[in-house]
């Protein structure tokens, strides 16, 4: 493995911080991991940069890599996609960090030898989220969400679909360079609540890039100019925060078609204009780079009433149909996933739930069953309370268990926040789209 022209190319690039493959992410961690040993008495950077280079020169200070577990470093490797060069030394850091606190109770000072070999990935992973929390703790600042692929159940092609689409972009931003080459944004419509900002997140959470989502109605304001000044700010704010995907929520009430607002003064059009300005912008290429990657997603339940020029190639060009969850199979995976974080009882059988609620749900009536049984299981806890049957004091969050009983109760509370008129003017829509 030669580690050296990397490290050379990023010292010298230091002021373009170049976009690092996962394999080369991987080779610098475990450059780092392998450094650490050297330089942690030394406080001046330039006597670190020294020290390495002169290792690296003899190679010496890589052979304590062969005790380093390399599973781990390429788990990590992937989990970092827009990480650079100074974020992957910081993981390091913080890594140690978390090791020596877990081992020492918490005494927060660094060991003098430490011992590398104990790191283990649950202390990356410690770290990976320390340092998205303290990326987002800027006042207003874009958040990565916590939204993970096991909190969702199906949609499994819209997953794929919209991180190929994402990932793409963010991994290789130098093919979209070219400008006759543009990345588009996505629209996703349908029903409410049928999980369109959920994957949004999720896709946020999964790439490990900012999420900055606004509702429509939200950055409309009575006064002039003030509409499209906030249209402005929003992605100003998500450039700054960059690589960061634009979630566009209620598209409909910020971008309705020109002219049809029936706004004598034109205001909506000019926000119209403003956004269309705004993600010609981002979408041009001009600057790929990830560090100035924003990606726009929107979402809507009337794709109809939306500006068609939005919809225009090299804006938002891909439409995905986000419908309800019909059948089994698809109703099962998300109560599944929706049942993640409580204890079932073992007589539970989610099929049999997803059998007895009628075919087409959306996730938001899925949910709203799990919390219906949620809601029984604690009333439960709390008449064996009263009754005496149970001490205050032997509670925990693991008490909270769902039994059969308890999900029935959910699925003859079951009432649909969709009507069955309304999934059918979602379908044709659909198929006017
Ligand atoms: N596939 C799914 N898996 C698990 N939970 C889901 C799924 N789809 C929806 N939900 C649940 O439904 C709730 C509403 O979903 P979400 O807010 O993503 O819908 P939406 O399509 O964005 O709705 P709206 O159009 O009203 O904004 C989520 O918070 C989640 O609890």
């Amino acid at each position: 493995m030669d580690l050296k022209p990397n490290v050379m190319r990023i010292f010298l690039d230091k002021f373009h911080i170049p976009k690092l493959n996962v394999q080369q992410r991987y080779e610098m961690l475990q450059w780092f991991a392998a450094a650490m040993q050297l330089k942690l008495d030394e406080n001046d950077e330039q006597i670190k940069l020294n020290k390495i280079n002169i290792d690296l020169d003899n190679t010496s200070s890589l052979s304590t890599l062969s005790n380093y577990s390399k599973d781990v470093l390429k788990k990590i490797a992937s989990k970092t996609e827009t990480f650079v060069y100074g974020d992957l030394d910081t993981l390091v850091h913080f890594a140690m960090r978390e090791s020596y606190l877990k081992q020492h109770n918490g005494y927060s000072q660094f060991p003098q030898d430490p011992n590398l070999q104990l790191l283990k990935e649950e202390d990356f992973n410690s770290a990976l989220e320390s340092i998205r929390s303290l990326q987002s703790q800027h006042l207003d600042a874009p958040k990565i969400p916590k939204v993970y692929w096991d909190d969702i159940g199906g949609l499994d092609k819209l997953k794929k679909e919209l991180l190929k689409t994402i990932e793409f972009p963010i991994k290789y931003p130098h093919l979209f360079k070219n400008s006759t080459l543009k990345r588009s944004g996505i629209l996703l419509y349908g029903p409410p609540g049928c999980g369109k900002t959920l994957v949004a997140k999720a896709v946020s959470t999964e790439l490990n890039v900012s999420f900055l989502s606004v509702k429509g109605p939200e950055l409309l304001n009575m006064y002039i100019g003030q509409s499209e000044e906030n249209v402005r700010k929003v992605f100003e704010s998500a450039r700054a925060s960059s690589p960061c995907i634009v979630f566009l929520d209620e598209l409909d009430a910020l971008a309705p078609r020109r002219g049809a607002a029936g706004d004598s003064g034109g205001a909506s059009d000019r926000v119209v204009s403003q956004l269309l300005a705004e993600v010609d912008g981002v979408t041009s290429g001009e600057d790929a780079d990830t560090s100035n990657f924003v990606f726009i997603m929107g979402a809507t339940n009337r794709p109809d009433l939306l500006e068609q020029s939005l919809l225009r190639p090299g804006r938002l060009d891909k439409l995905i149909y986000v419908g309800p969850y019909t059948g089994t199979q698809e109703k099962t995976s998300v109560l599944k996933a929706l049942c993640r974080s409580y204890k079932l009882r073992p007589e539970v059988n989610l099929m049999n739930v997803a059998e007895a609620l009628p075919e087409r749900c959306t996730g938001a009536d899925l949910m709203q069953v799990v919390s219906t049984a949620r809601s029984a299981a604690v009333r439960g806890l709390v008449d064996k309370i009263k009754s005496g049957s149970l001490k205050e004091s032997d509670l925990s969050p693991d008490s909270v268990v769902l039994g059969v009983s308890e999900l029935w109760q959910g699925v003859e509370s079951f009432r649909p926040s969709v009507t069955e008129g309304e999934l059918a003017y979602y379908e044709s829509l659909q198929y006017q789209m």
